[in-house]
């Protein structure tokens, strides 16, 4: 890991992307050289932040959690810290890579269905028996796949090209030397770096890790996100419903979210919009988050209980962003911990939109993955959208591949309570701040949602 990455707030994460060259997909790397010169299109108002500016500003203010030793397993999904160097050789020792016999090739040189070689068969070994054994010219060990090949030995013969003898064996082809060893090192030679620091650790990387022996691996932690919901009118499913009340949909999905990033998501029943609770549920959650996302209470109402609350404590900030779903935001952070809190707007498709556009970033920032932002790809649109000027609109699709190359198709309407058209979509295509409309046929940037990267 670069030293960068070690030092977030001194380093100047970057958040250009969405409105700038899709090949990259992600510019929001911190960078040495600090921040790039950025383009605000010239649509949005003033007082009006850009996506970039606001996603700048949390990138700066979460960094990478310190890293730890922990089970490999555990590390699944994280990043690797530091470079993986092989401390042995793989395979550990010379073994058979079939069940036979091991002999020396020149003592069944000639060997053949006619004229089988038979020799004396001195002993027996398996994998993991524990005998050392070595043999002699003109001598044969009946051996098993993985066992450690006798000194002396150089070849296996499979039993398939044999008598299967006990006490003599009768072998019935001529081998080239080495032939069904697995050489000592042949796969890795001890000292090599075998799995480059930042590397996603899978199941692959378990495999050779572990089999290298190392139970345990640096990585960050996950992330321990603590999930709020705010609003008088919510109740958990289940529950009894009110004429006006209605069922906590968003803690439940931005939960879901958090785990689906790779964090450990704590999700907190629904406060309610009283600011002393809502208050006290926060502090008393603060021991256990690295960060809080809430949802709800963050525009201009008069029960706006997290901006009431937050704004009071100076710092944390509730900005308007140049984009729709998503146009109330606020970051900053909170009480004596300092934690970093990310408030999200109450309609659904606004909370979740602004998880991937804010939070999913952050969460990856913490987590020491790059890069902290869905890379984006081009599709061909499949009916026009219209889209109001001076916004990001992120229009909710169908993207898929088909025989004439990338395609997405709009799904439902731009209403941010629209759930049902939600669930149809898999992807966000993007409309720029600048632009009003895009047709069908045009070539459009979209983010393909729930795709690993
Ligand atoms: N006068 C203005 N009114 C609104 C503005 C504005 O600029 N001026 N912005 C609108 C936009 S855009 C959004 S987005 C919302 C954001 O409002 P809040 O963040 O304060 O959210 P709430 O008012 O608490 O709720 C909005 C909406 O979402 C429903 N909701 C809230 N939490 C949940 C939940 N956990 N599960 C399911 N649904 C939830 C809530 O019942 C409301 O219907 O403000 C607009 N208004
Ligand atoms: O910005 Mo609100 O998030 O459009 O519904």
């Amino acid at each position: 890991m670069s030293s960068d990455e070690d030092r977030p707030t001194e380093s100047a994460p970057t958040a250009s992307d969405d409105g700038t060259p899709p090949s990259n997909g992600d510019g929001a790397v911190p960078s040495s050289r600090g921040p790039r010169p950025r383009h605000r299109p010239e649509s949005i108002p003033e007082g009006i932040l850009t996506v970039e500016d606001h996603l700048e500003s949390i990138l700066r203010g979460v960094g990478p959690l310190a890293p730890y030793d922990q089970p490999v397993v555990e590390a699944l999904g994280l990043p690797l810290h530091e470079d993986f160097v092989a401390p042995s050789d793989l395979p550990r020792f010379d073994n058979a890579a079939m069940d036979g016999y091991a002999v020396k090739a020149l003592d069944i040189d000639g060997a053949s269905e006619r004229e089988p070689v038979s020799l004396p068969v001195v002993g027996e070994v398996h994998a993991g028996s524990g005998k050392p054994f070595a043999i002699s010219a003109g001598t044969a060990v009946k051996i098993m796949t993985g066992a450690a090949l006798p000194r002396g030995a150089d070849t296996v013969v499979p039993f398939e090209q044999t008598d299967r003898g006990n006490a003599r064996v009768a072998i019935r082809a001529a081998l080239a030397h080495g032939t069904y060893v697995r050489r000592r090192g042949e796969d890795v030679a001890a000292g090599d770096s075998v799995i480059p620091a930042g590397t996603v650790i899978g199941p692959r990387e378990v495999a050779l890790l572990a089999s290298l022996g190392a139970g345990r691996v640096t990585a960050r932690p996950r992330p321990r996100v603590v999930v709020l919901s705010t609003g008088a009118e919510l109740r958990t499913p289940g529950e009894h419903l009110d004429h006006d009340s209605i069922n906590d949909g968003n803690s439940y999905m931005l939960a879901a979210a958090v785990r689906a990033a790779g964090a450990i998501a704590y999700r907190v029943g629904a406060v309610s919009d009283d600011p002393r609770t809502f208050r006290r549920v926060l502090a008393d959650q603060l021991v256990r988050a690295d960060l809080v996302v809430t949802s709800g209470g963050i525009s201009e109402g008069e029960k706006d209980v997290v901006k009431e609350t937050l704004s009071a404590l100076g710092t944390v900030s509730f900005p308007k962003v140049a984009m729709q779903p998503g146009r109330p935001q606020g970051f900053g952070r909170v009480m004596d911990e300092q934690t970093p809190i990310i408030t999200l707007p109450g309609n659904p498709v606004s909370a979740y939109v602004s998880f991937e556009v804010f939070v999913l970033p952050a969460i990856r920032r913490m987590m020491g993955l790059v890069p902290y932002r869905r890379p984006m790809v081009h599709a061909v649109l499949a009916a026009d959208v219209s889209s109001p000027l001076g916004k990001r609109q992120y229009v909710r699709g169908y993207f898929e591949v088909t025989h004439k190359g990338a395609k997405v198709t709009p799904v439902g309407g731009p209403g941010s309570h629209l759930l049902g058209s939600l669930v149809e979509s898999n992807a966000l295509i993007i409309v720029g701040e600048d632009e009003t409309a895009l047709n069908l046929g045009d070539t459009v940037r979209v983010l393909v949602l729930d795709r690993p990267f």
